[in-house]
């Protein structure tokens, strides 16, 4: 996994259904290959494949229901993520969250396979514990500023400072990013002055009337 890094999580959202997933993402690769910086775009599984044909930029799994492909109706699967195209996945997001002894079992599992694993986790002393599973990175998002346009790096700067400051001492492999409310090109840049080596970020860059243009504001920090 490369860093520094955006990655966009398109969630569910209606902007981002269909055939605007390909859009989005393949606006993010065109960020990605302008600036030279590193973008990775996680779409709904309902398009991951689509996405992942569409575009050369790495295309993350915003999560899974099951560890082993087999009789699992209306789950989606781990061992099924490098099939469909996937480079990563994330696990863990405060939208959906496992259980600790699914989470320790699928990034062990998602390493094995090659992918890129990122774990979110709501508060320093749980991204230091999502630490010591071995992901790539831990994503410190406080549940209460996503999709509200307040961003960590604003409101709870503490947050992440704190964060970096514990998985850094106990486990300086592990990246720390950071995600939450980051609207702008500065609330990226202000995450990154903090000590993160990323955002992981969704409604700014999914919502925007521009995909282009605001992606382009939301990576030109990752340039400094
Ligand atoms: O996965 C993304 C995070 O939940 C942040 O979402 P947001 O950028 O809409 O606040």
């Amino acid at each position: 996994m490369k860093f520094p890094v955006l990655i966009l999580n398109f969630k569910a959202y209606a902007e981002a259904a269909g055939r605007r997933a390909v859009e989005i993402a393949k606006a993010a690769e065109r960020v990605a290959k302008e600036l030279g910086v590193n973008i990775a775009v996680a779409p709904n599984h309902l398009e991951l494949a689509l996405v992942a044909q569409s575009v050369e930029i790495p295309v993350y799994a915003q999560g899974v229901d099951v560890e082993s492909p087999g009789a699992h109706t209306a789950h989606v699967a781990l061992g099924n993520l490098k099939e469909a195209g996937a480079a990563g996945v994330i696990l863990n997001h405060s939208e959906a969250p496992l259980r600790l002894n699914e989470l320790a079992r699928y990034v062990g599992r998602a390493r094995e396979l090659g992918l890129d694993v990122v774990v979110c986790a709501p508060d320093p002393t749980t991204s230091l514990a999502a630490a010591a599973l071995g992901p790539h990175a831990v994503a410190v998002e406080p549940p209460e500023l996503i999709g509200t346009g307040r961003a960590v790096s604003k409101y709870k700067p503490e947050t992440v400072v704190k964060t970096v400051q514990l998985v850094g001492k106990h486990f300086p492999d592990v990246a720390v990013i950071t995600g939450a409310g980051i609207e702008s090109g500065e609330d990226v840049e202000a995450a990154l002055r903090l000590g993160t080596r990323g955002v992981l970020l969704a409604s700014a860059a999914v919502k925007a009337k521009d995909h282009y243009q605001k992606i382009m504001e939301l990576a030109k920090p990752l340039l400094k």
